[in-house]
């Protein structure tokens, strides 16, 4: 049983507080299916919302199996299920993969037949089985919303929330997503609530309840819903409830909410009665307006409580279609049809099948579980996603090349100074022009060589890690509601970029070194430090972006803050023009490159440096070890950032 009582959820609006949620009272008994409708913008959502506990519910209480999971904590993850209005799989898996994924992070499965034993069991329950090899890419509308309900029925929820999953499908493809809905909550004691548009089909439900302005208007079979608004068809009520407040509505349900429970619940025993329900015995549903003191009858509207009342018991006597006391008022669209003559689904199973061996209860795999599982999903996604593996190829080749065209600049031999400067003769003059002008070209090139590479390689990291989390965002926030770890999520990220960084910044040093070998001083590491600069200079623009993409809200935001941060190394680095000394003691901390330029230029030859120096006014830091904690600050703080956005809570729906 679930159970509302006082229910609100409210937002600050130019200071002012607003219910978007108010004072709904609810009990949803176990095996239940129920539909939330309501004019757009009424609050549907929002509950659901509200109840999965993704909208931080403001006053009241919420119960599950008599439990205030207020006070008592929240549900396990795998006891809700929450199917969202947009897709939560990857385009790039197939449907078996995408199931197989979300279970590997959802459940701890027993071994491998443990697990193809759950995928083959939601596969069918979805009706997917046929199509489970297909690409997610591929599928039409009703099968994405058939595989957004199979990756949540993997852990087996007692309370199945769905958010508008039939929207913009077709009568056939809604009709059967509702009635694969509906045979959800026949088993093991499932709650079904699911938020709709639609107003068709609403005899699949066992309750209906109609919010207005965040307030429930009525709560009740479908069969009493006209009865209920006075009105000929279900169309009739929406233009209905405008006619008065959304609280005279809510009194008014308050009033007659008893009698409508008690209709949902002799429906209900009849169904456990006939074996349709397999669920334990529960107590009694109970007052809902224990609450709150009953409200007087609504005078504005013109219905006749008492009879109406009479009316409803009397229909609730003739599902058989015989004519109620208002017999001259047409039959509502929503006829209750008992859920026996509905023709059968082909892809449902049959009723033997609903009862089944209590199901064990589901664990949440360890870390390193889900580690694996996203590392190598995100692997798999990247191998099929051929434009992006064709693009890193190409700026994997080509940007190396670019570097190595200014290769023989750099190779050119630097001229020695004289140790004996004697300015006696036109020619020595001339000889010590054209040694310093030597050395401010090598100089120049050396120095432009290893900022080009620098820059280079900040850009491919900017372009690893910018939409790297902003652009999955969505199902970011669907996993960890289901239980993923925001720490396993981080590190697969740091394994996989990890893997793209080296692969790109060894294959800078070595391809570039091919054509212009790197001016190390004798008998040290020179190149291998030049090497660790490349690497940590990819790494912190990459784990910076990758903390931007975590923050931002779009990665269209992402993608253009990293664009930026890239846009200002070269200029703010001082490698090109020096700036001025106070701008430049400001923003040297932040601009990566300049850091990564700097260690290397400190791994150079004496003589190599010397030449650097006579082109630039920038300060060059002179310890490399200096060099090297600055950019393991700037990866650390891209890490944090990474998972503090990462933790953050941003759905939207
Ligand atoms: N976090 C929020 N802050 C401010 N306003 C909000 C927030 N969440 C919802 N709203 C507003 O509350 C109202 C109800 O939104 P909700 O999405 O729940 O309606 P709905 O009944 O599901 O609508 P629809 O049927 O069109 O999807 C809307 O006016 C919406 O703009």
């Amino acid at each position: 049983m679930l159970e509302l009582k006082d229910f609100c959820f409210t937002i600050e609006k130019d200071g002012e507080p607003v219910n978007l949620v108010d004072r709904v009272n609810l009990k949803v008994p176990s095996g239940h299916f129920m539909a939330i409708v309501g004019p757009s913008g009424c609050g549907k959502t929002t509950l659901l919302n509200t109840i999965a506990g993704l909208n931080h519910m403001s006053e009241g209480s919420i119960f599950w199996h008599g439990r205030d999971l207020e006070e008592e904590g929240d549900l396990e993850p795998a006891e809700l299920g929450y199917v969202p209005q947009f897709s939560i799989a990857y385009d790039a898996l197939t449907v078996d993969e995408s199931i197989e994924a979300v279970t590997r992070l959802r459940v701890k499965t027993r071994d491998l037949d443990d697990l193809d034993l759950r995928i083959d069991r939601v596969l069918e329950e979805t009706g997917l089985t046929a199509i489970a090899d297909r690409q997610v890419k591929v599928l039409s509308g009703g099968q994405k919303r058939r595989l957004g309900l199979a990756m949540e029925l993997v852990t087996d929820p007692k309370l199945l929330l769905c958010d508008e999953v039939t929207s913009g499908l077709d009568p056939r493809s809604e009709r059967d997503i509702v009635r694969r809905l509906h045979e959800l909550s026949r088993r093991d004691g499932r709650i079904v609530i699911s938020v709709t548009h639609s107003l068709a089909h609403l005899e699949l439900y066992d309750s209906i309840l109609v919010l207005h302005e965040g307030r429930v208007a009525y709560h009740g079979p479908p069969s009493g819903l006209t009865h209920y608004f006075s009105v000929d068809d279900t169309e009739s009520i929406y233009p209905r409830l405008a006619k008065q407040s959304s609280e005279k509505w809510r009194r008014s349900w308050l009033k007659h909410g008893p009698a409508f429970y008690n209709k949902i619940e002799r429906n209900r025993q009849k169904l456990i009665d006939e074996g349709k329900l397999n669920i334990p015995e529960e107590p009694k549903v109970e007052d809902p307006t224990d609450t709150e003191d009953t409200p007087p009858p609504t005078e504005d509207i013109k219905l006749d409580e008492t009879d109406l009342l009479d009316a409803f018991e009397e229909e609730l006597d003739n599902e058989d279609g015989k004519k109620s006391r208002r017999n001259k008022r047409k039959r509502s669209k929503v006829k209750a049809a008992p859920v026996e003559e509905l023709e059968p689904s082909t892809e449902i199973e049959d009723d033997e099948d609903l009862v089944r061996e209590e199901p064990e209860p589901v664990c949440t795999p360890g870390f390193f579980s889900q580690f694996a599982t996203l590392l190598g999903r995100r692997t798999k996604i990247f191998f099929r996603d051929r434009g992006q593996v064709f693009l890193q190829v190409a700026i994997l080749l080509c940007f190396p090349c670019l570097v190595a065209l200014f290769g023989p600049q750099g190779n050119e031999a630097l001229l020695q100074y004289p140790d004996a400067i004697e300015f006696t003769s036109q020619d020595a003059v001339k000889e010590m022009q054209t040694i310093g002008e030597n050395r401010a070209k090598v100089g120049g090139a050396v120095s432009g060589i290893i900022m080009f590479q620098v820059v280079l390689l900040a850009l491919m990291g900017s372009n690893n890690a910018a939409r790297e989390v902003a652009g999955e965002r969505k199902i970011l926030e669907k996993e960890k509601f289901g239980g993923v770890r925001p720490f396993a999520y981080l590190c697969s990220k740091i394994a996989f970029l990890s893997c793209m960084i080296l692969v790109q910044s060894v294959w800078m040093a070595i391809f570039v070194e091919q054509f212009w070998q790197y001016p190390e001083a004798a008998g040290t590491a020179g190149f291998f430090d030049h090497l660790t600069f490349l690497i940590l200079i990819n790494a912190a623009m990459t784990s910076i972006c990758l903390g931007i993409s975590s923050l931002m809200k779009t990665s269209e935001q992402a993608s253009l803050l990293s664009i930026y941060l890239v846009g200002f190394q070269l200029p703010l680095s001082g490698a090109v023009l020096a700036l001025p000394e106070f701008v430049g003691q400001i923003t040297r901390p932040f601009i990566s490159a300049y850091w990564a330029w700097a260690g290397s230029i400190e791994s150079l030859d004496n003589r190599y440096q010397a030449a650097v120096k006579t082109v630039t006014d920038t300060p060059l830091e002179s310890s490399g070890t200096i060099c090297l904690y600055v950019l393991g600050i700037q990866i650390a703080v891209g890490l944090i950032a990474s998972y503090i956005g990462m933790r953050r809570h941003q759905w939207s729906h």
